[in-house]
């Protein structure tokens, strides 16, 4: 049978992640296909069980522990010689019970970029990826702050924090805009912050920064995913977006606007439950809420399954002398 007409076997596989922030892994039992690799605990659905019935029964029979809170992630689809399958990852955020491999199985905490565990199942790679990303990702705002503010407040951010910023500041003219992000490199990132430049995939290459957000527009338009880039984003506001995302292999997707904003005032604003539905499509890349997001929506973004929120004016402190 050829790979196409194959059955696809659904999974359902947690994130267990701790007080520490580090998460799970176990190696998969002797006698299994790919035995001694490292995955994420779960397995396969049963005929007629939702994927979170599935995590809940998987999670208590290889480790014994009572699911409490998890929320759907991201959904990964891979061809093995064996199956073909499509693996349904919940983020696991508290449990009852204590972690006891059931099934002869290792398992170990692993921190976000420094894995100690080798090999991994091959369709976990990506998930690996984006699991590094950040939950917040801050958007400058020079428009409001004007510039010495917000350098002043972006050096402040750095020195406690490896934060994600995009430059986005779509009233600077070409030049002005390239200044700015000069001056942001020249800034200390002791925790390994990381600058994003909006829609100018030239500017980025020539000053080698390596992460590129895209316009929608440009999103449209492009047939491939800018090359030499490590990280590349887009923002989305349809159906259609996210499947060029998709398409393209981008790595993660702003998607809005949820909330109305200062940026916005005249647009009606998507809402939560909009937001919702277009996330429930099973994407294989994160996806940020953006639009009226500051710190405490993160938790309401992720119950209708967002990766995280991209926020502009809450990022600051709008009062502080310039
Ligand atoms: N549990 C789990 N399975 C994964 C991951 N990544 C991945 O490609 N898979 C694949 O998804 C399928 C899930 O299988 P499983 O062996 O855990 O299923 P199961 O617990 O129901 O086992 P069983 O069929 O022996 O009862 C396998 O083909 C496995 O290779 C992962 O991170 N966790
Ligand atoms: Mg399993």
């Amino acid at each position: 049978m050829t790979s196409q007409t194959r059955k696809v076997t659904h999974v359902a596989a947690g994130i267990l992640i701790n007080a520490d922030g580090q998460f799970l892994l176990g190696s998969r039992p002797a006698g299994k296909p790919y035995a001694g690799y490292w995955e994420f605990p779960g397995g396969k659905l049963e005929q007629g069980e939702s994927a979170q019935d599935a995590l809940c029964r998987e999670l208590n029979e290889e480790m014994g522990i009572q699911v409490k809170q998890a929320t759907p992630w991201l959904t990964q689809r891979f061809n093995y010689p064996h199956a073909d399958v499509e693996i349904h990852f919940f983020k696991v955020t508290a449990w009852d019970g204590d972690i006891h491999g059931q099934e002869g199985q290792a398992l170990s905490w692993q921190t976000v970029g420094r894995l100690n565990t080798s090999p991994i199942l091959p369709a976990n790679g990506p998930i690996l990826r984006s699991l590094a990303l950040p939950t917040q990702i801050s958007i400058s705002n020079v428009a409001e702050l004007g510039l010495d503010n917000f350098l002043k407040q972006l050096s402040e951010k750095w020195a406690n924090e490896a934060a994600w910023v995009l430059i986005r500041e779509p009233q600077l003219p070409a030049n002005e805009y390239a200044h700015l992000v000069q001056s942001v490199q020249k800034i200390a990132r002791p925790h390994g912050g990381k600058i994003i430049i909006h829609r100018d995939i030239e500017l980025a290459r020539q000053l080698l920064i390596d992460s590129i957000h895209l316009t929608s527009n440009q999103l449209a338009t492009l047939s491939e995913r800018p090359s030499g880039m490590d990280w590349v984003s887009a923002s989305t506001h349809h159906l259609a977006d996210l499947q060029q995302v998709d398409r393209l292999g981008l790595d993660f997707a702003f998607l809005g606007h949820v909330n109305s904003s200062q940026s916005h005032p005249t647009e009606t604003p998507l809402g939560w439950n909009a937001f919702a539905a277009l996330c429930q499509h099973g994407w294989r890349f994160p996806i940020f809420a953006i639009g009226g997001q500051n710190q405490t929506t993160l938790s309401t973004a992720q119950q209708h399954g967002g990766h995280g929120v991209a926020i502009l004016r809450a990022a600051w402190q709008a009062g502080l002398a310039a």
